[in-house]
């Protein structure tokens, strides 16, 4: 008696996929999702997918393998596999190409992105994937009358049965893409796999495209990038949990007003990022010059931001002073509720003006000082409220980057962390909280990694040998080509002396005119001032060889593991000294950073992480070999954590904390 069966999810969602923590678990073996698809599709009476919140992954399949979708308007639907270092192994990679062409099919499949309701031009019009409803409108007579007019057979509603879209010239179409994939990977491998299952389905049948899509499916699942992506999901949601004993919270509601303080590159990015987050925010500079400058830079950026908007500029707002004003008058402080400040990384500057806040401000207001390296406890300490005083490390350009840094000082309390965690989720990056100590986590594990990297080119090595090695592991850029972006005159890392080995390279090549891609010259030559395009320099190769004659430094050849253990051992090496002091809570948090914040490729799945699969005594046992080498580099000599670590058996990375007799940690 039954007419026709609608499938639908719960709480206002259809379905998140499989159980991504069940890919690890050895009972996964025999469950398979597919062939209840398969099932589902076979059913002669008609099924309906009823779609509202988000249809992901095996979710999306199982729609897929229904007769009809309807979904609600704001309904999200992708197959995000790709992005957990897999593909969609529930026959996805066949069917959704014969649903919307195999451009948009590839587009969805290789990048993970998740779609609403607005049909991008790409995509043919197809009524009965998009079609805007609300869901108490559905019913089982719905589906009899709207979509089934008697006497018509379903077999054409079975995708499977469907002939992929052809096209005219589909064979370099998929070579172009193939390129396009492989570009956007960096050594990640499921892109490409994702690829090559639904290319099967434009040269096979659907069965034999399943078969393949199992194939490449079994490949990644064993590949260990799999492992390290779903090990970075868990972690970035385990990173933004946490509770103090009081349960301090705070929300950021649209009455709440911000201000940022200096619109240099830093403040001009927090500025735009706080925009396209719909908070109102007054943005105060010392000088009206600077501040005209600022305001044209922000003006620039958001408008680039409204365009990538589906919705066009309105929808930012940001030509209202209700929710964006430019000032010079230090007065408006007294009505926000919580300040940025970005001025000049300068203790004295940055004190002068927590003095003048704590003035000013009411109150009940929070300050934050975005700095990347600077003493919290120091900038507090000029103020009455050092318990209302966080820092809030934004990476450059900051309404781009996913990452912020929470340093909390001696003083801050348990609301003022909670307000800079609620600040960094209303502005959709992923924030991390730290203790404070100089470069806090990210940058301070980035010293000795830079550091090695300048004395490998003193021992014989080269930038570009050094930056292809670190490139190749699937960092988007090696250190000397972010030196150059960066600009060499801003405080590199590798010029600290306290007494042990320390490289004048850098200082060399600042006194050289040397400054980077912005003098056209660094580590590389560039076409012009401002120039992108980084090439191997004569000019450095001589100064290279005449330096080490100066310094009768014997050149060697320096092979690429090397180069990668010493730039990547030393860096994980200080992440242990930095769980050891408890600045960070845990591995998690310093591999979410390095992922969100350093370009750390995520199939690797962060810096610590990569040393749990790599083997503990491994490093160890480098290090100590390094540091034999060059007794006179700190960074080297192994963290006594991890040793310890080692003499305790090599501890998988969850327990390693529990190694420590936990230091004074807030959190
Ligand atoms: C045979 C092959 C079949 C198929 O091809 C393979 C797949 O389907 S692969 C899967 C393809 N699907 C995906 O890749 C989708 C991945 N998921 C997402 O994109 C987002 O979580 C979602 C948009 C769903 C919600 O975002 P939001 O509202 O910001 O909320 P949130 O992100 O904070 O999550 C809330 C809680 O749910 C948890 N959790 C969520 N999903 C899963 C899962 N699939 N599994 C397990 N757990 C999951 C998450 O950990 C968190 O737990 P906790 O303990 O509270 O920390």
């Amino acid at each position: 008696s039954v007419k026709a069966v609608m499938i639908c999810g719960e709480n206002g969602k259809f379905s998140a996929g499989a159980d991504i923590k069940g890919f690890s678990s050895p009972k996964r073996r025999g469950i398979a999702l597919g062939p209840i698809v398969s099932l589902i599709e076979r059913s002669e009476k008609p099924v309906v997918a009823a779609i509202e919140g988000v249809a992901l992954g095996g979710g999306l399949e199982v729609a897929l393998g229904c007769h009809y979708r309807i979904a609600h308007v704001k309904a999200r639907m992708g197959l995000p596999e790709v992005t957990i270092g897999l593909l969609p192994g529930a026959e996805g990679t066949q069917r959704l190409p014969r649903l919307v062409g195999v451009p948009a099919a590839l587009d969805m499949i290789t990048t993970g992105k998740v779609l609403c309701l607005v049909i991008p031009p790409a995509w043919p019009k197809t009524h009965e994937f998009l079609l805007p409803m609300y869901l108490p409108d559905v019913d089982a007579l719905f589906c009899n009358s709207i979509f089934l007019p008697p006497g018509q057979p379903l077999g054409p509603r079975r995708l499977s049965l469907k002939p992929v879209p052809k096209l005219p010239n589909m064979e370099a179409f998929l070579s172009e893409a193939l390129v396009k994939v492989k570009k956007q990977a960096h050594g990640c491998l499921a892109p490409e796999l994702c690829f090559q299952a639904v290319k099967a389905a434009t040269e096979q049948p659907f069965a034999d495209g399943v078969r393949r899509e199992q194939e490449l499916f079994n490949v990644l699942l064993t590949s260990g990038q799999a492992q390290a992506l779903q090990y970075a999901f868990f972690a970035e949601r385990a990173v933004q949990k946490w509770t103090t004993p009081s349960g301090a919270s705070w929300k950021i509601s649209d009455s709440v007003s911000l201000l940022s303080l200096g619109l240099g590159t830093m403040g001009r990015g927090i500025v735009t990022s706080l925009v396209k987050a719909k908070i109102p925010v007054v943005a105060l500079e010392q000088d009206l010059e600077y501040l005209n400058m600022g305001r044209k830079a922000v003006m620039f950026l958001l408008e680039r931001e409204a365009m990538k908007m589906e919705q066009g500029a309105q929808t930012l707002d940001f030509h209202n002073p209700a929710r964006l004003q430019f000032t010079v008058d230090f007065d408006v402080l007294r009505d926000v509720d919580l300040v940025i400040e970005a001025v000049f990384e300068n203790m004295a500057l940055k004190k002068e003006i927590f003095h003048k806040l704590s003035r000013i401000c009411k109150p009940g207001a929070f300050l934050c000082t975005n700095t990347s390296a600077l003493n919290i406890n120091e900038i507090a300490s000029a103020t009455s409220r050092p318990q209302q005083v966080i820092g809030t490390h934004f990476f450059s350009p900051a309404h781009v980057m996913k990452l912020l840094e929470i340093i909390y000082g001696h003083h801050t309390s348990p609301t003022t962390i909670a307000t800079a965690m609620q600040l960094a989720k209303v502005l959709k990056k992923v924030g991390v909280v730290v203790g404070n100590c100089f470069g806090f986590a990210g940058n301070r594990m980035m010293f000795p990694y830079a550091q090695q990297a300048v004395f490998l080119l003193e021992e014989g090595s080269r930038p570009e040998a050094v930056d292809q090695v670190i490139e190749d592991f699937g960092f988007r850029i090696g250190p000397f080509r972010m030196s150059d972006l960066a600009g060499l005159d801003v405080g590199t890392p590798a010029r600290q002396r306290h007494g042990h080995r320390y490289s004048p390279l850098p200082d060399l090549l600042c006194e050289n005119g040397r400054f980077g891609q912005k003098t056209g010259k660094g580590w590389y030559q560039y076409e012009k001032a401002g120039g992108r395009t980084a090439k191997p320099d004569p000019w450095l190769h001589s100064f290279l060889s005449q330096y080490r004659d100066t310094h009768r430094i014997k050149t060697r050849f320096i092979d690429q593991e090397e180069i990668l253990e010493r730039c990547l051992f030393s860096l994980i090496n200080e992440g242990f000294d930095i769980l050891a002091e408890g600045i960070a809570s845990g591995p998690e948090h310093l591999d979410v950073i390095y992922i969100n914040g350093y370009g750390w490729p995520k199939h690797r799945g962060g810096p610590m992480f990569y040393a749990s699969t790599v083997g503990l005594s491994r490093i160890l046992a480098k290090l100590q070999k390094y540091s034999e080498a060059h007794p006179d580099v700190p960074g080297l000599q192994p963290s006594a954590f991890l040793k310890k670590l080692v003499a305790m058996g090599n501890p998988p990375l969850k327990e390693w904390m529990s190694y420590l007799s936990r230091p004074n940690n807030k959190l």
